[in-house]
């Protein structure tokens, strides 16, 4: 199956520091994909990458075969790349639903319009999507009074308005009960799945990477050091060295001391 995301070589630089040094992975449409890593690692720099952000030194990116380095964030978002972050980002005041139908309204175009207008605006796509993340009941409720699960559901929602065919997903589960991370996952992953939407996610627990993820890739100092299956990942010694257990210990300089 042709890749829906193909990245080649990405190398980005700070002043000396090597963020991240010559990555390269695929993701295929319908794929759950984790990247993990200690923290500094390169992670949210290459999400940076991907969605426009930042530009890289070297190194390609290609969308469903066409290349997107270089082109602004908004048109990487056009194209189909969506993205949530660890800190949700509604509007309190609007109800749930508006919420999504303002993301519509910009999706088709017409955020010009949106005084006034929102309120009849793609009502039935908006209950379409409220349907999907499970919240038609909460439809008419101002995103203020939202409990954290809800509204983490809520951006998801807001996410897909954008119809994206890649989800990067910086930590969604950052700050949520282990119940709830589980089942936004699920949600997530099913939804994923169901539409074929491609979605690559960073997350610090290890129960939603394992239990959620067809494939891991593990970064480590700016560098890909491991992809595989859930399972092949947490059985790879180099793995267990860098990530799970003591992150010294992977670096050959600081295993000798740390072995001494
Ligand atoms: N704007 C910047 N200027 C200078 N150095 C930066 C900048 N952004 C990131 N870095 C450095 O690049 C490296 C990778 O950082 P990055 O934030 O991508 O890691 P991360 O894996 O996302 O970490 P975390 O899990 O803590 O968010 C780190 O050494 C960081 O200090």
């Amino acid at each position: 199956m042709t890749a829906l995301l193909e990245v080649k070589g990405l190398v980005k630089s700070y002043a000396g520091v090597h963020a991240v040094r010559d990555v390269s992975f695929a993701v295929r449409p319908g794929e759950i994909l984790a990247l993990i890593g200690p923290n500094g690692a390169g992670k949210s720099t290459c999400f940076n990458m991907l969605n426009g952000q930042i530009r890289p030194d070297v190194g390609s990116i290609k969308l469903a075969g066409e290349e997107i380095v270089g082109l602004p964030p908004r048109t990487v978002w056009r194209r189909g790349v969506g993205r949530t972050f660890q800190i949700t980002a509604t509007f309190s005041s609007m109800t749930v639903r508006e919420n999504i139908q303002v993301a519509l309204l910009s999706f088709h175009r017409r955020l010009w319009s949106m005084v006034g207008y929102a309120g009849a605006s793609h009502r039935d796509e908006a209950n379409e999507l409220l349907a999907l993340v499970g919240m038609q009941e909460q439809a008419e409720r101002p995103c203020g009074e939202l409990a954290y699960g809800d509204l983490k559901r809520l951006e998801l929602a807001v996410a897909l308005a954008n119809q994206p065919r890649l989800l990067l997903m910086d930590e969604p589960t950052a700050g949520m009960a282990p119940k709830e991370r589980v089942e936004l996952m699920r949600l997530t992953a099913g939804i994923a799945r169901d539409k074929d939407i491609g979605v690559l996610f960073t997350e610090h627990d290890m129960d939603v990477v394992f239990e959620h993820a067809d494939e891991v890739m593990v970064l480590n100092r700016g560098q890909l050091v491991a992809r595989g299956t859930p399972q092949q990942v947490r059985n790879d010694p180099h793995v267990q060295a860098i990530y799970l257990g003591d992150g010294l210990l992977y670096d050959p300089k600081h295993r000798k001391e740390a072995v001494q």
